[in-house]
């Protein structure tokens, strides 16, 4: 039966990267014999700048009627003077995220052993290198929590965030990391910071209970702070990493760059109905966008992402991680992940070099 995927590359880098995404999705279709339709839709400042608003009724009704979306990425400085609210973060991808009640963020960090170079860690930190899985709630806390605003001015003027966060969402999260873990290495890393912040307070007490339900599972606490430096000093110690929204934002972009590059970080961001939306953790890379240098690495792992978790197509979800894996081997990498960047390679040589090797593979 034929899928239908909503393709948003959204800004920046978003559409370069994506089209190497879906040719290794092509490739994967022929291999595996699966079949998927595509449908394009703006999402982001593209969006702004085509329909007047980042999240259009059509995109949103076209994701609605998909059996997953796969994105790019959204923002950049040509959006940056609008107003907070008006901006494609805020006013795109956040609404997808709540409107599908997508809670569940997983960012696997591993280090690819061809990639240990690029490994900002001394080689002896990072030996065999580290697999890490980020599950982060996504749709709660600082980032949605009510009231936020600016009032007054002069020196007075102030601005407010609120960080809330329900039991019932504590919870299910935390239920996510550890079905997680029993696959995985058996541990959860619970990042707080419980020490200050009330809404930590009830987050430790809500996972310490639901691993009363998980007793093969080893459960740990640490507050963000210590968490970021142990990252740097001995990541192997992680399994997964369970985190509110934005400690888990922060430690997934110091994760992935100790995999070598922010072009390495996939994910995918699922509700209860395991429906999602499978993008890249980092953002519109506006430094890069446009010379055709973006790695294109995390967009093809968050295809494959898609293809495990959103459509059930495993086989085809390991083979697209062997070609990845299979192609770094070759020393075939962007300028980012490359030890000698004038033997580097452009986004779309990258994913010819993918496909190819998922072909031959
Ligand atoms: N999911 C999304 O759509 C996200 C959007 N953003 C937005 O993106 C814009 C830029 O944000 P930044 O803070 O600069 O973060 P960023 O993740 O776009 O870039 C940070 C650094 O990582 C590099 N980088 C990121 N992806 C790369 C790739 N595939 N290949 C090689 N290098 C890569 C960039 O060149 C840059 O030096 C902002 O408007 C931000 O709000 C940021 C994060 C996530
Ligand atoms: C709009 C931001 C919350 C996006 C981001 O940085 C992320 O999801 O990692
Ligand atoms: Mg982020």
């Amino acid at each position: 039966m034929t899928k239908k995927i909503a393709v948003l590359p959204g800004d920046g880098i978003g559409p370069e990267v994506m089209a190497e995404a879906i040719k290794v999705l092509d490739a994967a279709q022929k291999k595996f014999g699966f079949s998927l339709e595509y449908e394009w839709a703006d999402v982001g400042g593209i969006a702004i700048d085509n329909h007047g608003h980042a999240l259009p009724e059509s995109t949103l009704a076209l994701c609605e009627a998909s059996d997953a979306i796969l994105f790019g990425s959204v923002g950049g400085p040509k959006w940056e003077s609008l107003p907070p609210e008006q901006q494609p973060e805020r006013a795109a991808l956040l609404p997808l995220r709540k409107h599908f009640d997508l809670f569940c963020n997983l960012r696997p960090a591993k280090v690819f052993p061809s990639l240990a170079a690029a490994c900002p860690l001394r080689p002896d930190i990072v030996g065999d290198g580290f697999d890490i899985l980020v599950v982060r709630e996504l749709t709660s806390g600082i980032y949605f929590g009510q009231p936020k605003g600016r009032e007054g001015s002069g020196p007075d003027e102030k601005a407010f965030d609120t960080m809330v966060y329900k039991r019932s969402e504590i919870e299910r999260i935390a239920r996510m990391a550890f079905e997680a873990a029993r696959v995985r290495g058996k541990k959860v890393t619970s990042v707080d910071k419980a020490n200050v912040l009330t809404t930590m307070v009830l987050w430790r007490e809500v996972v310490t209970g639901v691993a009363a339900d998980y007793p093969d599972v080893e459960l740990g606490h640490i507050y963000v702070d210590n968490a970021t430096m142990q990252l740097v000093r001995w990541p192997q110690q992680f399994d997964v990493l369970l985190c509110g929204n934005m400690f888990g934002d922060i430690i997934s972009d110091e994760a992935a760059m100790l995999t070598g590059s922010m072009g390495m970080l996939a994910s995918a961001s699922l509700n209860a109905d395991k429906f999602g939306l499978f993008e890249p953790a980092g953002g519109s890379a506006p430094d890069i966008a446009g010379q055709g240098v973006a790695n294109p690495i995390a967009q093809i792992l968050s295809a494959g992402m898609m293809l495990r978790y959103g459509l059930g197509l495993e086989e085809a979800a390991e083979a697209i991680e062997s070609a990845v894996s299979a192609t770094l081997e070759k020393n075939i990498m962007t300028a980012d992940i490359a030890p000698d960047r004038d033997k580097s390679v452009g986004t779309a040589a990258m994913g010819d070099a993918i496909v190819a090797a998922l072909e031959e593979a």
